[in-house]
């Protein structure tokens, strides 16, 4: 199939296998798994707790542990990451590829305010001076919603609620316009407030920015209202890989029925309004 600009496959992933050292040998965590993102699109990532699916997203970023051997190949727009110099990474970290975490504090030195942290990540990765780095950063405080960007901007990341910090994150990546974000569970510790202004910033992100984005979410219904593509994981093995309506309305594989059947006895299991683009 020739590829055109709207299926560009932005990340290839092949053949990628991780293995944690143990002292009885090598054990396997993630088997042989193979996925591509698309410029401009969502795919989502679920699966039951620990069929892997943050060590598929550390493993991208290239942060596993040391003990770990990580095989395959991952491609980011043509160019390998596996085996990538760790200060060639750190490069590509952040510019090239953003990532939103669970836990936004983590992604924070508590000693810097978030103006000086903002500013800096922004300095690291383009040639601009403080003053346009600042007015930079405060217009994309603005435009996730957060409101008195420069008040903001003298504040610790104790005194922001997760909820802003992860806003603080996506703002971040809007400035940088990563080709792709990885988001790990990014509304699992908010509010329902905070969790949709969070989605609705992630979705700007893509549709602005056109930003490819990986989705990790226990979360169902998040993944109904994000993602256009859906990888179903587990014990370390992608056991579907299909569209968004056919994941919800045909489940190929017994583990994916049995994880819809889970979540549709809930009674707030929200119905899909956008379209596949
Ligand atoms: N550094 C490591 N050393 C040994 N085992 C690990 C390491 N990192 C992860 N694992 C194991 O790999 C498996 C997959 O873990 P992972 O964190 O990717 O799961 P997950 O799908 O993200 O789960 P959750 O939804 O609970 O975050 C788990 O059994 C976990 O204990």
């Amino acid at each position: 199939m020739i590829e055109t600009e709207k299926s560009r496959k932005v990340l290839q992933v092949k053949g990628l296998s991780v293995k944690v050292q143990t002292d009885e040998g090598l054990l396997p965590l993630i088997h042989h798994i193979d996925f591509d993102l698309i410029q401009g699109r969502v795919l989502g990532l679920v699966g039951e707790s620990g069929c892997g699916k943050t060590v598929t997203c550390s493993s991208l970023l290239q942060l596993m542990d040391p003990n770990t051997v990580v095989e395959g190949s991952i491609r980011l727009n043509g160019r390998e990451l596996n085996g990538l110099a760790p200060q060639e990474m750190r490069r590509i970290r952040g510019k090239e590829i953003g990532f939103i975490m669970q836990n936004p504090m983590n992604a924070f030195t508590p000693v810097y305010t978030i103006g000086n942290q903002f500013i800096e990540t922004i300095r690291a990765h383009c040639n601009l001076s403080k003053k346009q780095a600042y007015d930079l950063a405060a217009a994309s405080l603005e435009s996730v919603n957060l409101p008195d960007p420069s008040g903001l901007m003298k504040l610790y990341p104790f005194q922001l609620s997760g909820g802003m910090l992860q806003r603080v994150m996506i703002a971040i990546s809007m400035c940088l316009k990563p080709s792709v974000v990885i988001a790990d569970e990014p509304t699992t510790a908010l509010d329902v407030v905070n969790q949709l202004q969070v989605l609705r910033q992630l979705e700007r992100l893509r549709s602005a920015c056109g930003t490819t984005i990986l989705l990790i979410s226990h979360d169902l219904g998040v993944i109904a209202e994000m993602a256009d593509e859906v990888i179903v994981m587990r014990h370390g093995r992608i056991v579907e890989h299909t569209n968004v309506f056919q994941l919800f309305d045909h489940p190929a594989d017994p583990y994916t029925q049995s994880l819809l059947n889970a979540r549709l006895r809930l009674p707030d299991f929200p119905v899909r309004k956008k379209t596949v683009i």
